[in-house]
């Protein structure tokens, strides 16, 4: 488990997402060669939905086999299929349509149109059965191996849809919960949890612009996960915070190696 995070500075979000965006091809190019599959997490927002844009436009994304990885996502609104605030309708309309996937492994999360109506916590439930099956014994908590777990971070230092104080960061049990009342519309979510984020091997977390400046300072000096969710964002293998130099202003200089930014 590494808790202690490595970040990583660009310039601005365009060069964070290319370089964002490269390094998810090396990793998953990685993972295939070794395990002959790929499982990765995706988030919603501007800064995953950039990262995926910039991804559809490398010319390396031929070098991934697209029907060989699972995607599965860190959180989602609760709204109506192919709504265009859901994180799914964004992701698609980034890369996914794009790419050829298996669409057995595209494992979006319920939307409220769905099987489970609008009752979120059981679409939460299902999710968290899903994500179960496709555990292995040597899986960690109910959950598969992810690869790569990646999260947009919110001004008010949430990630997925964990927000501070709200029940939903609270939860050790669980893997995936439905959100009511979130402050950050649609009111109504379904997320994983600290201890399902916890288990993918690299968690990275995705900052940029100067209204991430004082979430990226205080989570990354110390703060607890029920004030600061993405202070208890973290990878069993490596956490990375990928930031732009306005998400950077706030941070001590010498928290990031000179080169990098
Ligand atoms: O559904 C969502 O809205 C999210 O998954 C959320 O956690 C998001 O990642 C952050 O709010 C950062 O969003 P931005 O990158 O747009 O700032």
């Amino acid at each position: 488990m590494s808790r202690a995070p490595q970040l990583v500075v660009h310039r601005d979000k365009e060069l964070m997402a290319q370089a964002a965006a490269a390094r998810l091809i090396t990793r998953v190019v990685d993972a295939q060669a070794s395990r002959g599959s790929a499982s990765v997490v995706l988030t919603g927002g501007r800064n995953g939905n950039g990262l995926l844009a910039a991804l559809a436009a490398a010319p390396a994304r031929d070098a991934v086999d697209w029907g060989r990885i699972d995607l599965w996502w860190g959180d989602e609104r609760f709204l109506p299929d192919g709504d265009p605030e859901r994180n799914v309708t964004q992701a698609r309309a980034a890369l996914l349509d794009a790419v050829p996937l298996d669409p057995e492994r595209v494992h979006a999360m319920p939307a409220s149109d769905g099987p489970h109506g609008t009752d979120v916590d059981t679409a939460a439930a299902a999710y968290a059965e899903e994500l179960a099956r496709a555990a292995g014994p040597t899986d960690h908590g109910g959950v598969p191996e992810f690869d790569v777990l990646m999260l947009g971070v919110g001004p008010d230092t949430h990630v997925a849809s964990l927000f501070p104080e709200l029940p939903a960061v609270r939860e050790t049990e669980r893997t995936v919960v439905g959100v009511h009342g979130a402050p950050k519309p649609p009111p109504t979510r379904v997320t994983l949890t600290l201890p399902a984020i916890r288990a993918a091997r690299e968690v990275w977390l995705l900052a940029a612009g100067e209204d991430k400046a004082e979430a990226a300072a205080i989570a990354l000096s110390g703060a607890g996960e029920i004030q600061a969710p993405a202070a208890g964002a973290y990878g069993r293998a490596r956490t990375l915070w990928l930031l732009d130099s306005a998400a950077a202003s706030q941070l001590p200089r010498s928290m990031y190696p000179p080169a990098s930014a």
